[in-house]
Order: C-alpha cells, then structure tokens, then sequence
C-alpha cells in the first residue's frame, strides 16, 4: 500500500473492496482535451487516430472480456472484437477463443437484438439488474447472450464482477461509457485507468465526460501515474487506482 492510499480513507476502503476479487479491471477511454468522451449529441468524435486504435486493439487481445455500458451500445453499436487477424491468431495457438467475450452492463436489458455485440464472433454476457423484463432477458438469450442476473435496480457490479470472475475471466478491460466508468470507480473495482487524451476541445455540459453519475463530493478516488506516452496527435495517461 503507497503512501497516497495511506492517505487517503477512502482509497483504503476502495483497496480493502477490490482485495476480494482477482479480476484486473483495466478502463480505457479517449477524451478530448476538455475531458469529454463525445459531444453532447452523443455521437461518436474522432477524438484519437490510428495509433491509438491499435494500442486498444492491443489491450483488448490481452483480455479475457471487453466491458461497456449499455448507453455505448445504444450510442455507437460496437463490435469490441479485434481488428488485427493476427492477435487472434496468437490467441487461438494459446488456446483461447479468437476474441474475447464481451459483456453489457445493461440494467434493463435495452440492448438491441440486432446489436454487433450479439454478433457470432464471440461469447457476450449482458449484466442485467432486477427489473429487467422477462420478455426482454428471452429475446437477448434467444439472440446468443449469455445472461448475468443481479438484484439491484441498476446491475450490481461487485456481484457480477464476481460471476464473471466464476466464468473464467480474469483480466476485464473496460471501454466505457462515463455513467459505467464512475459506477466502476465508486465500487473500488478499477485496477487501472489510460486515457488518451486528443487536440481537440468538444465542449459542453451535457456532453459524456470520463466518469459521470453522480460523482465523489467529500472522499474521491486517489490514483498513481503510471506513464506519460505521446501517440498520434495526443497523449496518453496510465495511472494505477
Ligand atoms: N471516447 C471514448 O473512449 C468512449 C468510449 C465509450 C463510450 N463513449 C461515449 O460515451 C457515451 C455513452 O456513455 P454513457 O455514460 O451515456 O453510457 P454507458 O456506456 O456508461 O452506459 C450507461 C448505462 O449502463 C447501464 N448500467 C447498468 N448498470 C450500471 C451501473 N451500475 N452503473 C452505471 N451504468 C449502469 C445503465 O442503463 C446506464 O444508463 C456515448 O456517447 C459514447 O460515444 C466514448
Ligand atoms: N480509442 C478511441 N478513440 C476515439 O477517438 C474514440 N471516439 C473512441 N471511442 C470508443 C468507442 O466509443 C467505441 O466503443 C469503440 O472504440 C468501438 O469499438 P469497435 O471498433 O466498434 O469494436 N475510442
């Protein structure tokens, strides 16, 4: 334990949490340089270029499970798969699947039938919470998805980190959106957080930042800086939490 997590109660409370899982829970995102994760429209932005993709093509083969909200799901309609055929090669000679599993933290299982993440290309858990319709949790199974029930109105995360943890994923990164990434922060489950952080200004008080919900007002999470890398036309930012 380092001196800013002595420090610091909160952080203490949050290591005492994340002590009881194994799962490594890595977030990644891009913001702008104002800190936003796309424009108030919520539709995707530029923000980062080639060089970029090809780092979060390089975490994401690393994974056992690739992580995001269902308001990114609804936003952007991802894939979360890799685009480089030889990482998924590398995993199949390891004796993994060829992409990592990706999961939807979707508390009224809103995802669409018709989304790429229920495409064939590889196991899809979607994280519902208690009041997740019945018909909708049928159509989401009939549609591939593996299902992971919690109790709570909005999906416990601690609970499902935990079943997710049973299913044999150890290492989970975490794509976003803002509202998933605070909810991660708040539960003390991030491990480590990298932030590209681009040239541009998108602005906005409406627009996603990095961690929105409700957020810390008195005891806020302490991170150490990890690494300062410049790519592309910004920089990015690894801190461990
Ligand atoms: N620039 C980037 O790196 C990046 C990455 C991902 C998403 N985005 C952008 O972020 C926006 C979407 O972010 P967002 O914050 O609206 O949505 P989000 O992806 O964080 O999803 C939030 C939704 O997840 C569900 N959820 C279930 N359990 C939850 C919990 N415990 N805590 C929080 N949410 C829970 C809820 O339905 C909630 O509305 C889009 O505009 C997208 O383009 C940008
Ligand atoms: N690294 C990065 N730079 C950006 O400039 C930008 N806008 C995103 N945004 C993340 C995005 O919101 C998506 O969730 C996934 O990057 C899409 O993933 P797919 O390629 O479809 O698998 N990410």
């Amino acid at each position: 334990m380092g001196p800013v997590r002595d420090a610091n109660p909160t952080a203490r409370i949050l290591l005492a949490e994340r002590q009881r899982r194994d799962v490594h829970v890595v977030v990644n995102a891009a913001t702008s340089a104002d800190g936003k994760l796309s424009s108030r429209r919520r539709e995707q932005i530029a923000i980062s270029g080639p060089e970029d993709f090809d780092r979060v093509d390089r975490i994401r083969a690393d994974s056992d499970a690739v992580m995001v909200g269902v308001g990114t799901v609804l936003a952007d309609d991802p894939s979360l798969t890799l685009d480089d055929a030889e990482r998924r090669e590398r995993r199949t000679e390891n004796g993994w699947s060829p992409n990592p599993a990706r999961v939807v933290a979707d508390s009224r299982a809103r995802t669409p039938t018709d989304a790429r993440v229920l495409d064939d290309e590889a196991t899809t858990y979607v994280l519902t919470g208690a009041d997740a319709p019945d018909e909708r949790i049928d159509a989401l199974r009939a549609a591939g998805a593996e299902i992971v029930p919690t109790s709570s109105e909005r999906v416990d995360l601690d609970a499902a980190v935990e079943q997710l943890e049973a299913a044999g994923i150890d290492r989970l990164m975490v794509e976003g959106g803002g509202e998933l990434i605070f909810s991660l922060f708040s539960a003390g489950l991030v491990d480590e957080l990298s932030v590209f952080v681009g040239s541009t200004i998108i602005g906005g008080r409406d627009a996603p930042t990095l961690a929105d919900g409700e957020g810390f007002v008195e005891e806020f999470p302490a991170l150490a800086l990890e690494d300062v890398e410049r790519l592309d036309d910004g920089v990015v930012l690894t801190w461990s939490a």
